[in-house]
């Protein structure tokens, strides 16, 4: 359970609405304002009648609707799994050094030398373009393999399943089955961010003090690929579990807050037990898988100092709205300066 208590920025109920059929992300209001915002680019997208306008309405007030009663409706998942789930493999929900790679306990031990610095790290990993994309070993295969088993005795479970995000079909929700107080947070607090203190401190990356954690599944007849977003994170962890898969790389653009006229995008592949470690804010995407099954572990983390200043979803002071568990992370503090709190009513 998160220690304080944490909130969300009321944008959550208007903003970044994902229309799948059309690849587009839309902030809403009411029908008039959609027409005059987005119609030019839902009509390029394909969206022409008034039938296929009102789909789309009502798509997106039926989201709305998931979105407001999301934490009420996660409480009573997490609830029902904790109570009745039988684990295949209850020994992965304690996090323990023998699930990491050797090379991921020496760069943490690096890390957490006097003599650490930026240089000294970036010589143990590997490094992508200019744009502060790195690739480190975090797990065993062995732990891979035995977690994506427990993933899929869950999936296979007759559980309530919540989704990651609007944009993911599948995939699991890791606070929902129990794995953030023993496992996701010791490894952020513990393991990621002595790593994320050099490579990100100016995006609060020795202050990230809560995290939304899920894995996505992708598979030939589900979902194959991820539209171009960024993620609700100051940093984001990103590791390949397997299992065998062929294409479905990954695609980095710009950072969000400094676009330019023409995105240079650059490809990464997957490799097993490896995770990537980016700015949330960098535009990103998954290309099709063409064969297999693409399971990745995702940490979105964030630090509520930095986002307590601008949240990254709307880009401007955040107006908290009471959340549950983690929220997204924003948070209130006592010595005043805290963003501004509005009643859920008011912004529906
Ligand atoms: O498909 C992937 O590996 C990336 C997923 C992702 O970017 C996200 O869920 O935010
Ligand atoms: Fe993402």
């Amino acid at each position: 359970m998160a220690a304080r208590g944490y909130w969300a920025c009321a944008c959550f109920y208007t903003d970044n609405v994902f229309l799948p059929r059309y690849g587009l992300h839309v902030r809403y209001r009411d029908g008039p304002q959609l027409r005059q915002d987005y119609g030019p680019a839902l009509r390029s997208r394909g969206c022409r009648s008034d039938e296929d306008f009102k789909a789309v309405l009502s798509e997106i007030e039926k989201e709305m609707q998931r979105r407001k009663q999301l934490g009420r409706d996660s409480i009573e998942r997490k609830a029902i799994i904790s109570q009745q789930y039988k684990a295949k493999h209850p020994e992965v929900y304690v996090l323990q050094d023998s699930f990491l790679a050797p090379e991921f306990l020496e760069t943490v031990k690096y890390c957490t030398s006097q003599a650490a610095d930026l240089q000294g790290l970036l010589c143990l990993l590997e490094t992508f373009s200019d744009k502060r994309i790195y690739r480190l070993p975090v797990f065993s295969k062995d732990f891979c393999r035995v977690f994506i088993e427990e993933l899929e005795n869950f999936e296979q479970s007759d559980m309530p399943k919540g989704r990651p995000n609007t944009m993911n079909n599948y995939g699991v929700l890791l606070n929902e089955l129990g794995l953030d107080e023993a496992f996701i947070t010791p490894l952020r607090e513990k393991y990621l961010q002595p790593i994320t203190a050099l490579l990100y401190p100016d995006l609060g990356g020795d202050s990230l003090d809560s995290h939304k954690a899920f894995v996505v599944k992708y598979a030939v007849h589900q979902d194959l690929d991820l539209s171009c977003h960024y993620d609700n994170a100051e940093v984001t962890l990103n590791v390949s579990l397997g299992k065998e898969f062929t294409e479905g790389n990954l695609y980095f653009g710009d950072f969000q807050q400094a676009p330019s006229p023409v995105p240079r995008y650059i490809e990464i592949e997957h490799v097993v037990s490896h995770g990537l470690l980016h700015r949330g804010g960098q535009m990103h995407g998954a290309l099709p898988i063409t064969s297999g099954e693409r399971w990745n572990l995702i940490v979105w983390m964030r630090s509520s100092a930095i986002r307590n200043q601008l949240c990254p979803m709307c880009n401007k002071k955040p107006q908290l709205v009471k959340a549950e568990g983690f929220g997204d992370g924003f948070t209130r503090s006592p010595e005043g300066d805290e963003p501004e709190t509005v009643d859920l009513c008011s912004v529906l």
